[in-house]
């Protein structure tokens, strides 16, 4: 398996994982202009041709046997440039009064766009097929959602300090958002799906315009709503597992439509960032010993014909990455080319 950038002849393959992806994803909605205007951007990032805060990266996950594109993920360079970018808040108001000796703090949702110019991780979707405890020994959902920290590590200059990921909310077993039900629905009069799809068509600004901007009481809020403010849905619990690891935090941002947490962090705070190095490449002979849990994840330093994937190995202590032939192909380098490494189990 390997990652490499998104390319015009993925179109098709990428509809499909679209219609696979499912309620409240978003960023991926099943319309063939909206993808293909998606790769166009990506190819234009990637071949550096877009101006750097525009900068939109969509990367694949390739089965190199059959070809078949197994998911996908993004980083956005910075959000908030072209249309607003939305968010509540989730703070305290103090309410007290000393006459009655009274003191409560009541929480309240506010509208802010706090995260203008941060830089998003997105779009993580790994096809049914390849996840689970079947390809257990793939660890396909890590190296997905991984190798954007070798990516912005490698290439920090071109984003801002700060990173987010917007998670999927909670949906009933009907696919409805109770978040969505008590707030939203009141002031757009449309199915959550409808306005996530104007959403992920990139016609928030609009909708965000059309809600509440007043604070929100949440105890005027329904038990249910209430109880879906930074929650996530339960296919996303990995995602969210993957991103804490790094060092991502829920601050109090939810998602406007079904208070989904963002999380989010300092770049440089970021484990993955911190922790990946250059290493020099070399190459041995023979095919490569296989791994029961791979450990080691590497990607290139260059971005055109970018790649990542895992490597049976760590560098040693000069520095030197040794790889068998099958992953210097995988990888596209050659003997002196330099790769990004990241040991996947060191902690703190
Ligand atoms: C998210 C992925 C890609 C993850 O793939 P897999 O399901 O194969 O993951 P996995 O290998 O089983 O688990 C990945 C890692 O999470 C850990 N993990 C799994 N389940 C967990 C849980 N319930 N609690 C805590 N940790 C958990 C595993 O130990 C593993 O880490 P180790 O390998 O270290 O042991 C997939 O589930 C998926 O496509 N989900 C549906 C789409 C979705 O909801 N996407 C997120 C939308 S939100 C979004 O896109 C923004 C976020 C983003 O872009 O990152
Ligand atoms: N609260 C939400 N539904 N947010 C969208 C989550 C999906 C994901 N972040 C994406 O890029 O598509």
């Amino acid at each position: 398996m390997r990652i490499r950038p998104i390319a015009e002849g993925d179109l098709g393959e990428l509809q499909k994982i679209a219609r696979e992806t499912g309620v409240g994803f978003t960023s991926l909605p099943d319309n063939r202009e909206f993808l293909t205007a998606k790769i166009a951007a990506a190819v234009a990032a990637f071949e550096q041709r877009t101006p750097v805060d525009r900068r939109n990266y969509f990367f694949v996950l390739e089965d190199e046997e059959s070809g078949e594109l197994a998911g996908c993920c993004a980083i956005e360079g910075q959000v908030g440039r072209e249309v607003p970018f939305y968010h509540y808040r989730l703070g305290t108001l103090a309410h007290s009064s000393v006459q009655l000796d009274l003191h409560r703090t009541i929480d309240t949702l506010f509208l802010s766009s706090d995260h203008t110019g941060d830089a998003e991780v997105a779009s993580l979707f790994l096809r049914p097929g390849f996840r689970g405890k079947e390809r257990q020994h793939q660890r396909n959902g890590a190296l997905l959602s991984m190798m954007r920290w070798l990516f912005m590590a490698e290439f920090r200059d071109q984003f801002p300090d700060k990173v987010l990921a917007e998670m999927r909310g909670v949906f009933d077993e009907c696919g409805k958002s109770p978040f969505w039900e008590c707030l939203g629905s009141h002031f757009f009069p449309l199915d959550f799906d409808e306005a996530d799809r104007l959403t992920g068509l990139g016609q928030k600004s609009f909708i965000g315009e059309l809600m509440p901007k007043f604070p929100i009481y949440t105890p005027f809020l329904s038990d249910e709503a209430r109880a879906c403010i930074g929650q996530v849905h339960h296919h996303t619990r990995p995602a969210l597992a993957m991103l804490k690891k790094e060092g991502l935090r829920w601050e109090g941002f939810i998602d406007i439509f079904d208070g989904g947490p963002t999380v989010e962090a300092y770049i440089d705070d970021v484990r993955a960032v911190r922790k990946s190095r250059r290493c020099r490449v070399e190459i041995r002979s023979g095919s490569e010993a296989p791994s029961a849990r791979p450990r080691w994840l590497a990607a290139s330093t260059v971005m055109a014909d970018f790649r990542s994937a895992w490597v049976a190995h760590g560098p040693d202590e000069e520095g030197t990455l040794t790889l068998s032939e099958a992953e210097a192909q995988r990888l596209g380098v050659a003997a002196g080319d330099s790769l990004r490494v990241l040991d996947t189990e060191e902690t703190s």
